[in-house]
């Protein structure tokens, strides 16, 4: 799992537009993360249960879920900080369970950052490499490289409380990377900022990632850092993984109620599969749901008989006045009654609050403001909802 790295002419940037390759062969190498049945247990707590996990070279990897579901501690067994109970961890193709960190090629970022107070810029991003014995002249040529990099060579000098919480964070980031290690761990990197820095900061971090083709692994309880970071997200739930994918497969097709409920803005109805028909794209699903009806969803496999649920994005539904609603056969597949009980104008988009007329249910919508001005809808109103099958997605748990 070992790949040749960057090594190039140009000039980096930390502003500019492209993604400059690095100007110097750090690291040279990257590697990526293998877990075999994994298991954690602090006495009677079962903290991470059994996980399989393959993060690819060069990856961005989120840990996403909530808070105890046991994202930190899988990123501690990578990094060499938390013996594992049972299973395998593999670094590249090393075996990693008995090596202790200084010795796995990897780093990591703490949350606070944990940045010496009295040491000067340099000195915080030195520190790693004194203790690796580097000498002088290397350590100052791969300090001022790093710091280049990250566009803090101007503040070399200063003291952490000298700086804002982004350039900290970069600090804290140039002396992770310093070490040239070929998995970089992040833990929540971000919290510490404000919204407005938390959103350029993850920019910076996506595009620090793509110039060294290192793999980042980054813990976090934010899907839209989720979404805009990673090439592969995991979701945790409990101990366990509920899904690994894409951000644009997490979003469009999540495939459990969790997942559903965690990563988006979804709508979803519990019912039994009352029939599952095979087609080229999937199953077609038909769900029963109490007092609600028949739904028709779209899903991977679904067993007649079995207790599922199905989800729709609140930006997938359809909301218009009952004296425009469509009542042929065919477009009152899943179409429901809903009555408007709260608008929320949050800037470019409006989001809806919707109660089911048969079961109260609430269900959102979300819809582009001048959208919803020229719908002319009111609190109060009772509207058609409806949405497609293809929209609505098939959760078999
Ligand atoms: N040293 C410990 N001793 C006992 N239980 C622990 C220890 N560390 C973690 N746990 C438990 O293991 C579970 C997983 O914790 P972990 O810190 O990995 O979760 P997390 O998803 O990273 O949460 P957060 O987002 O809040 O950091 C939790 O129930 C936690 O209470």
């Amino acid at each position: 799992m070992t790949h040749s790295s960057v090594s190039a002419s140009a000039s980096p940037t930390v502003d500019g537009g492209g993604v400059a390759p690095i100007p110097y062969d750090i690291p040279s190498t990257t590697v990526g993360v293998s877990l075999r049945s994994v298991t954690k247990k602090y006495g009677p707590v079962t903290a991470v249960e059994n996980i399989t996990l393959d993060i690819p070279p060069g990856s961005y990897c989120c840990l996403l879920g909530p808070s105890g579901c046991g994202k930190t501690t899988t990123m501690r067994m990578i990094a060499g900080h938390e013996d594992i109970t049972q299973g395998d961890v593999y670094i590249g193709d090393l075996r990693v369970n008995d090596l202790p960190p200084a010795q796995r090629s990897t780093a990591m970022m703490f949350q606070n950052y944990a940045l010496f107070p009295h040491k000067t810029v340099w000195q915080n991003v030195e520190f790693g490499l004194r203790m690796r014995d580097i000498p002088k002249p290397e350590r100052d040529q791969r300090v001022g490289e790093i710091l280049e990099i990250v566009g803090l060579s101007q503040f070399a000098s200063r003291k952490p409380a000298q700086l804002s919480g982004g350039q900290q964070q970069r600090v804290a980031l140039a002396r992770s990377l310093v070490t040239r290690p070929q998995v970089l761990m992040l833990d929540e990197p971000l919290s510490a900022l404000d919204e407005n820095l938390r959103v350029k900061t993850r920019g910076e971090l996506r595009r620090l990632q793509k110039q060294f083709g290192m793999t980042f692994i980054q813990v976090t309880h934010n899907q839209d850092e989720a979404y805009s970071l990673s090439d592969m997200i995991v979701v945790m739930d409990h101990g366990r993984i509920d899904q690994v994918g894409t951000p644009q497969e997490i979003f469009v097709k999540p495939i459990s109620q969790f997942v559903a409920k965690f990563t988006g803005d979804n709508n979803i109805f519990k019912g039994t599969v009352c029939r599952a028909d095979q087609d080229a794209e999937g199953y077609r699903v038909q769900m029963e749901v109490p007092k609600l009806g028949t739904l028709l969803c779209r899903g991977d496999y679904a067993q007649v008989g079995a207790e599922a649920a199905c989800s729709v994005r609140a930006d997938r539904v359809k909301v218009e006045p009952l004296s425009a609603a469509d009542t042929s056969p065919r477009a009152l597949v899943n179409q429901v009654t809903a009555r408007i009980v709260a608008i929320e104008f949050t800037g470019y988009v409006t989001r809806v609050t919707l109660a089911l007329e048969k079961t109260g249910q609430e269900v959102l919508y979300k819809v582009r403001s001048t959208d919803w001005v020229s719908q002319a809808l009111q609190e109060g109103q009772v509207v058609a909802l409806s949405w497609l099958a293809d929209d609505c997605v098939f959760l078999s748990h």
